[in-house]
């Protein structure tokens, strides 16, 4: 898991940014491929998976609950998985490291699953809720006991045959929405999740990939109606998984704001549960083209042209928050370099991720000499115009990859360093950032 010991970098005013480059798999996709092969009958296989930490988590508890997982040389990882209901008591307690994916999603298939299991993590993913899955799992039979709040270390106790329900999520998240499904998996009957605002649906296009019987309604409310059928027999299968769009978004925005740039970012999912970053910086003025449309592996993929352009600021519509829930942090960064004036509201789920990203953005921002005002529920941005900012001040990650590499963009676009204190958390998601980034043009020191 992480390094204990951090890892400062100095990011600085860039030349352009240059070149042809892959981000490396989409984080949500990796998790669930692994999760669903484990599940499956049979040998699958998965090419493109992220090697990143909160993945490698994933598979270190599916091999603990009796899965075989194994990477080829050729990088092609190969699934032997020991079908639904079959998952194994776990010997020691799964470590999620920093992964809120694989915590809830996981604490959905053991609730299901005749064996205990106990949840442990980092300092950060200690201090998330996890009330939002604890809640529903209890009403379909598990037995959970948490620390205070609701948060890790936590001990579920699944319950087999679990009994399945109706569950209108609470708060926009495809984390809970997919843990009740999960559990579904092995729940006789059906299992359903109304979700009054859509959120990513991987785990909908992956599992009826699987075989699962999974239908997806409209209601009168325009609420999304997910209903799956249990106990499912998921039928192995060979996945390939897109290039990340949360990962993707750093480059696209440094290429954005970096003067002279010129950048194609390959192979990048663009479902449209995910690629509202997209739409929201080419409505500020932002010269995104995206080429060669295509669907690998069930979900819409392209190459993402990104040029340098002159940027607007924005109201942004809260409406798309979950279609770019985790690209705030880097939007922040290009607003604050905007001409005028970006407001940004109805983002409340930013505080309860890796850190509070709302308050570390403020705070970071702020100390590299942006103007930004911190509301309860987002930020409000004036910006540059396109000048640099002043820079010059150290950042804090706490813990957080994406505020990490957010405040690393802003390096290249600020008159003086910005020294990120950790870029460490940065293996969770996308280890390959900082080599990607030199290879583009960076400055790194
Ligand atoms: O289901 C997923 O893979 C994810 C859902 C989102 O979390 P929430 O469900 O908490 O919104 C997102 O922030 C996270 O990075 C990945
Ligand atoms: C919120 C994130 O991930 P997770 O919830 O899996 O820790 C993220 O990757 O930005």
């Amino acid at each position: 898991m992480i390094s204990t010991t951090p890892s400062p970098a100095a990011f600085t005013a860039s030349g352009p940014l240059t070149g042809r480059v892959r981000v490396p798999g989409d984080k949500s996709i990796s998790h669930r491929s692994l999760m669903l092969s484990a599940l499956a009958v049979g040998r699958s296989t998965v090419r493109g998976l992220l090697e990143g930490e909160d993945v490698l988590a994933t598979a270190a508890a599916m091999r603990a609950m009796g899965a075989t997982i194994v990477r080829g040389d050729d990088g092609v990882w190969t699934i032997h998985g020991v079908g639904v209901g079959g998952l194994l008591q776990p010997q020691a307690a799964l470590d999620m490291g920093n992964s809120g994916t694989s915590t809830r999603l996981l604490m959905g298939l053991v609730a299901s699953h005749p064996i205990t299991a106990t949840f442990t993590g980092d300092a950060s993913l200690s201090g998330r809720p996890m009330g939002r899955v604890i809640d529903p799992l209890g009403l379909m039979g598990a037995d959970i006991t948490s620390s205070p709040g609701g948060r890790l270390p936590l001990m579920v106790r699944g319950m087999c045959p679990a009994v399945p329900i109706e569950y209108r999520l609470p708060m926009a998240s495809a984390q809970v929405k997919s843990a009740v499904l999960l559990a579904g998996l092995n729940t006789p009957g059906i299992t359903r999740v109304i979700e009054p605002i859509a959120t990513r649906d991987h785990s909908e296009r992956m599992l009826t990939g699987f075989g699962a019987d999974l239908t997806v309604e409209i209601d009168s409310d325009g609420a999304r109606v997910i209903s799956i059928r249990g106990e499912a027999e998921l039928k192995p299968q060979d996945i390939v998984v897109p290039g990340d769009p949360s990962s993707a978004a750093f480059p696209m925005v440094a290429a954005l704001l970096v003067p002279g740039s010129d950048v194609v970012i390959e192979n990048v999912g663009i479902n449209p549960t995910r690629a509202g970053l997209i739409e929201v910086l080419q409505a500020m003025g932002g010269d995104i083209t995206l080429i060669n449309e295509r669907v690998v592996g069930g979900e819409p993929v392209a190459d993402l042209h990104v040029r340098h352009s002159p940027l607007n600021g924005i109201e942004v519509d809260p409406a798309i928050a979950p279609s770019m829930i985790d690209e705030f942090p880097i939007l922040f960064v290009a607003a604050a370099l905007a001409n005028g004036r970006t407001v940004t509201r109805g983002l409340e789920e930013l505080r309860v991720k890796e850190s509070d990203r709302i308050a570390l953005m403020a705070q970071g921002l702020a100390a590299i000499g942006a103007r930004v005002i911190e509301a309860e529920d987002g930020l409000i941005i004036d910006g540059t115009g396109g000048e640099p900012l002043p820079g010059g001040a150290p950042v804090a990650a706490k813990l957080d990859h994406r505020i990490a590499m957010s405040f690393a963009v802003a390096g290249l676009v600020s008159a003086a360093n910005v020294m990120v204190d950790d870029m460490t958390p940065v293996a969770t998601s996308f280890p390959q950032f900082a080599s990607l980034m030199t290879s583009l043009g960076a400055q790194i020191s």
